[in-house]
Formats: C-alpha cells, sequence, structure tokens
C-alpha cells in the first residue's frame, strides 16, 4: 500500500512553536512518524514529551496489539523527562505505518526516513513497582529536525542532575542461581545508552568486592557517583562494609560488659523475667555509656573532622543493587520488586532512597575472648539462634543454590534449639507516645510494647514515605543518644531463652515472606525492630513461621514473641558459641551492641511500592 505523504512532510520542514495545545510552556513542536503509530504531533515542554495523533486510525481501544507488537494509545501519551533515560539519533531507515483493514490491525507501508529514540520507563498496570523499557521511534524526512530534537531532549535530560555518569559495578558470578554475569550482560545496554559509565569488576572469591572497596582511596572513589553490586544481600552487605569499615567515624554503641549494668551480677537471676528498666535515663553525659564508653570510642571521634574527603552520609554518592541472589530482601524493599531490569532503570534515573544502617559491634567472640570490638554493618538484618544457625547450616549446602535455605531451615527448625542470652535496647520516648495509655496491659506497662502502634496505626513505608522524610529528635543522622532531648530514653532488658533473636533494620520482604518480619519497618526512621522469640513448643514456633509466609499474617501476634522498636541494642549469650547472621552472612558473637544510623547511606531506588 503506497503512504499518502501527510502533513508532518509538507508544512514543517522546521521545528515550530507549538502547535496546538502544547500548553503554555511548550517549547518546540513538530510532526513526526511514530513507528507503529502514525503521523503524531511531539511538542516539548519544560518537563517532558507528549504526542498527539494527527488522524486516528484505531476506533475503540486506547491500546493495541498486532502481529505481536504492542503499539502505543492512539489518543495521545505524555513522558516526563524524570523518565526519560536515552534518546538516540538512528540515522535513515524504515518507519512503520499501521493500517486498519477489514481483518484488523496490520502493519503497512514503511517509509524510509530519518529516526531518533526515545527511551523511557513504563511501570507496570497491574504491579506499579515494576518498570519496564519502552522505545518510541520518531521519523522524519529532515535531517536537522531530528537532531534539533535530539539535541533538545538531550539538554532537558542533562537538567536532570541527580543521574549518574560513573559507576562502579561489581558482579558475583556465582550469586543466586549462578547467573550474575548473564544478568549483568543483558543489562550494560540500559546503562550504555544512558550514557552510564561503568567500570564492571567481576569478583573471584568472597571478599574480592570488599577488599576493593576498602582499598580504594576516597580520591578514586569520588570519581563514581556510586557503587553497583549485582548479587544478592550477602554481596551488597560486603560492599557496604567495604565502603563504610574504614570511612564511616563514630563513637560505638555500649559495650554490654561494663557499660549499662553488670551482667555477671545477674547471672543467678531466674530466666524468663520480664524486662525491667535498668537505666532511668541517658541525660547526663557521665552515666551515658555511648559518650564515656569504651576507650575505643575516642580515637574514632577524634578523627571524624580529620578525614572530611568522605563523609556520611554523602549527598552524591549511592549504592545500587541489582538482585541476582537467592533472597534478594534489599531490593525489594528498596524498589518494590525483585526484577534486575527495574533495578537498573532505577539507577540510570538516578533515583534515590535513603537507608537506615545497623552498625554491629562484636566486643567479644567467645566467654574466653578478651574485649575487642570488630564492627560490621548490616543494611537489613541481623539475627542469632535459629538465624545463625540456618546459615551456618545452609552454607554447607551453596552448591543447591536458593534452596538450601530451605533444606537448611526444616533441619534446623527440626533440631529445635534455645540460647539462654540477655538483651538491652533503648527505649525511647517518643515512640512510646503512639500507644494510649488506656490500653496498655499490666506487660506493656513495664515498657516491653509501649513503643508499637496497633497493627491498624501501622503506616507502611513507601516511595516518598511520610515517616522516613519526618523530621524528629532522631533525624540528625548518628547515636540518638547524642541528641538534645536524649533524656526521653530508657535502657530495658529482656533475658531468657530464646529460639531467635532478630533486628530488622527494614521490613526483610521476600517471596518467601511477602509482608516480611516486619511488616511496618522503614527504610530510613532510625529503628531497628528486635524480634525476640521465647522458647516455647515446636508447634508455636511453627505457627509463628507460618504466618511469616502469608500476606497479612501476624507473626508477632504471640505471647511468646516480644518485639522492640529501637534505636540500640546489646546482646550477651550465656552459651559457648554464639553464630549471628549479619545479612546473610555468618558472624560469631558472643557480645555484641548494635546502634542504627539514620539514613546513613543512600540507594540507587525508589522505595517500596514506587
Ligand atoms: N566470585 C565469588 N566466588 C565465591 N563467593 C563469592 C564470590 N564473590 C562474592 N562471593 C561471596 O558470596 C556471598 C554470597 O553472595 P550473594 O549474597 O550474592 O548470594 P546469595 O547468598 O546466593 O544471595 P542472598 O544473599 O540474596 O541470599 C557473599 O558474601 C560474597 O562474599
Amino acid at each position: 500500500m503506497e503512504r499518502k505523504e501527510s502533513g508532518y512532510l509538507q508544512d514543517d520542514s522546521y521545528p515550530t512553536a507549538p502547535f496546538d495545545d502544547g500548553g503554555e510552556d511548550s517549547v518546540l513542536s513538530s510532526k513526526f512518524l511514530l513507528d507503529t503509530v502514525g503521523d503524531v504531533v511531539l511538542t516539548q515542554n519544560s518537563d517532558g514529551l507528549s504526542w498527539q495523533l494527527v488522524e486516528s486510525l484505531y476506533d475503540e481501544k486506547d491500546e493495541s496489539s498486532c502481529l505481536g507488537l504492542r503499539f502505543v494509545t492512539k489518543s495521545g501519551t505524555k513522558t516526563m523527562f524524570s523518565d526519560v533515560y536515552a534518546v538516540e539519533f538512528l540515522g535513515w531507515g524504515f518507519v512503520r505505518e499501521p493500517v486498519l483493514g477489514d481483518v484488523g490491525c496490520i502493519l503497512g507501508h514503511s517509509s524510509q526516513m530519518y529516526r531518533f529514540t526515545v527511551h523511557a520507563v513504563q511501570r507496570s498496570k497491574t504491579i506499579p513497582s515494576l518498570l519496564t523499557p519502552f522505545v518510541y521511534t520518531f521519523g522524519h524526512k529532515n535531517l536537522e529536525i531530528c537532531k534539533t530534537w535530539v539535541d533538545q531532549i538531550n539538554a532537558s535530560m542533562d537538567m536532570e542532575s541527580k543521574r549518574p555518569k560513573n559507576l562502579l559495578v561489581f558482579v558475583h558470578p556465582r550469586s543466586g542461581k549462578g547467573n550474575g554475569c548473564g544478568i549483568w550482560e543483558a543489562l550494560a545496554p540500559i546503562f550504555s545508552r544512558a550514557k552510564v559509565k561503568t567500570k564492571v569488576i567481576v569478583t573471584q572469591r568472597a571478599g574480592h568486592a570488599r577488599d576493593v572497596m576498602t582499598s580504594i582511596t576516597n580520591r578514586e572513589l569520588n570519581f563514581y557517583d556510586g557503587v553497583v553490586a549485582v548479587g544478592g544481600d550477602g554481596f551488597f552487605n560486603e560492599i557496604l562494609n567495604g565502603l563504610l569499615l574504614s570511612r564511616h567515624k563514630a563513637p560505638y554503641p555500649p559495650d554490654p560488659g561494663d557499660s549499662i549494668h553488670p551482667v555477671e551480677n545477674e547471672l543467678n537471676s531466674t530466666i524468663h523475667n520480664a524486662e525491667e528498666a535498668i537505666l532511668e535515663s541517658c541525660d547526663h553525659n557521665d552515666q551515658s555509656p555511648f559518650l564515656t564508653g569504651s576507650e575505643h570510642n575516642r580515637p574514632q571521634a577524634l578523627n571524624c573532622e580529620q578525614d572530611s574527603e568522605f563523609s556520611f552520609p554523602n549527598k552524591r554518592f549511592r549504592i545500587g543493587i541489582i538482585p541476582a541472589g537467592s533472597t534478594d530482601a534489599i531490593a525489594i524493599c528498596t524498589t518494590g520488586a525483585r526484577d534486575p531490569v527495574t533495578s537498573a532503570l532505577h539507577i540510570v534515573l538516578g533515583k534515590r532512597v535513603n537507608l537506615d544502617i545497623a552498625q554491629i559491634v562484636r566486643w567479644k567472640m567467645t566467654p574466653a575472648s578478651s574485649n575487642e570490638p570488630c564492627v560490621r554493618y548490616a543494611a537489613s538484618f541481623a539475627g542469632y539462634g535459629f538465624y545463625g544457625d540456618v546459615i551456618t547450616e545452609s552454607e554447607k549446602y551453596r552448591w543447591m543454590g536458593p534452596k538450601r535455605y530451605d533444606y537448611a531451615g526444616t533441619k534446623v527448625f527440626l533440631q529445635h534449639r534455645s540460647y539462654e542470652a540477655e538483651l538491652s535496647y533503648l527505649e525511647v520516648e517518643s515512640e512510646k507516645g503512639n500507644s494510649s495509655p488506656e490500653k496498655e496491659s499490666p506487660e506493656i506497662a513495664t515498657g516491653a510494647f509501649r513503643c508499637l502502634p496497633t497493627k491498624s496505626d501501622r503506616v507502611s513505608c513507601s516511595a516518598n514515605c511520610s515517616v522516613c522524610n519526618t523530621k524528629g529528635v532522631d533525624t540528625l543522622v548518628g547515636p540518638p543518644f547524642l541528641v538534645p532531648n536524649s533524656e526521653r530514653s530508657r535502657w530495658l532488658r529482656s533475658k531468657g531463652r530464646f529460639i531467635s533473636v532478630g533486628a530488622a533494620v527494614i521490613s526483610c520482604r521476600n517471596e518467601k515472606a511477602p509482608d516480611g518480619l516486619v511488616a511496618d519497618a522503614h527504610l530510613s526512621d532510625g529503628f531497628m525492630h528486635l524480634i525476640l522469640i521465647k522458647d516455647c513448643p515446636r508447634p508455636f514456633y511453627l505457627w509463628h513461621l507460618i504466618e511469616l509466609t502469608k500476606r497479612g499474617g501476624n507473626p508477632l501476634d504471640f505471647d511468646f514473641v516480644e518485639h522492640h522498636k529501637t534505636p540500640a541494642f546489646t546482646f550477651t549469650s550465656f552459651g559457648k558459641e554464639g553464630v549471628w547472621n549479619v545479612d546473610g552472612e555468618l558472624f560469631l558473637a558472643h557480645q555484641l551492641s548494635a546502634q542504627v544510623f539514620r539514613g546513613l547511606v543512600s540507594l540507587f531506588a525508589g522505595g517500596p511500592e514506587a
């Protein structure tokens, strides 16, 4: 079929002022042939592009599909520059025009002309957090017009200032199902199209990425806009630790051995005792274990100002995670999807979300060890007991891939071990205010559950989350005890036999636990959720685990489960061994303490349910 030479070839050899309803702020308007759609008037305004079909080719449907090809809407479409990640001039070639025949839609005549493509993202209609790339190809016989548009769109994209230009990418080839390299190869074109330069390092061994991140100079690091992990949570954790261990300067949390209370004096007290206040307030510096604590704190605090070359939080430098692991909880919690393409698009579009980070300090590896602080940072979770045992067991079966967690989990569940331990956690007054006093049970009045809102009052974390964006007393990045009204906090204690002790920094959603361990945990509110599962009959524990696997389940709604929202806690095991699971990695600790730094790092992500 011969294609009629329509208006776009005749009357607009140069881009013009707005064609018709481009709006007051339109800066450019031209007619093009949009591939598989037809003649459109393309308009650029300050925040994006829109186009309108010149003559309708379809009757009813707004979106159609023909010969397996998806067409854009017939009536008109708009895309914001914040959703456009590339524009490319393609040169001379074919642009297809659809025609409507008796048997439905068929691809009609293809005309040769100059072309350029606009690469943008589209949100899935059914799962809004899932992003897909979408390409629009515009054609015109006039080379100048095409080039002008490409330059204009490029200029508008350059104004999206938060986009990365240089990234350091680590690929874990054996992550998850062993397809880390394949995943990166499939995504690399998105980065090159978006003109993001990448230096790619495929790791050769465990610890490789951490070593590179530790040894790279701040000067070199400043050359990059961020670092990307193609792997799982453990791999992300390795990079996070390489980044922070030598660069983040802050006083340590209290040492459970001597700072808060003399654990040795309590050893004879009966286990399963209820929580009790052990330190009424932390208002005086001389009483605060954080300020007067171990001598290890002092040199670090003094060094704070000297190494200002790479500070945290860092407004520019971000971390990206492209899920390729076995669990991928961090990617799921920060993008709402377990999808490498979505994560890659968040990165090239320069999305940002702040993330709380827990600093975990091991003071003693065994009861006989001397006090020697050893630091780890966790972005998602640190757990002891069941969690430590599962990770120990699963490491033996790494060859099974992701299924090793099911196998190890079942094995450890059947063993049904419990561990004697003591914990102290900081309760912050502002959080207590969330529950009304008349609803409090006697147990709650001791402080055990005060900080938790009822299920109906809980606010889930989301993109532009109001909780994460709230500036409060804990807004300052740093330990809560350093903020002015720290007198409104006190230490409480829990002691007994526990099947598990878990500290969730984020909800830890994953495919096995769709709401995560703590459904209403936030990415950047400055709190951890301490979940203590007290020794209980095996069926009860199974019930808790089953609730975890349900969407809308109540895994924390049991008498044997304690849930405390806290910015800091300390832990002492009474047994010989202490195996912790920190972001999926083993960490041996008999005595440790932890504190949260609010929004310490930023991720290339938009937040869940973006
Ligand atoms: N080339 C490599 N060979 C072996 N191990 C590696 C290599 N590169 C990194 N590692 C280690 O593998 C560990 C696990 O990696 P990763 O988290 O990507 O996978 P996973 O355990 O399958 O996923 P998830 O943590 O989501 O459950 C990391 O802690 C990292 O130290």
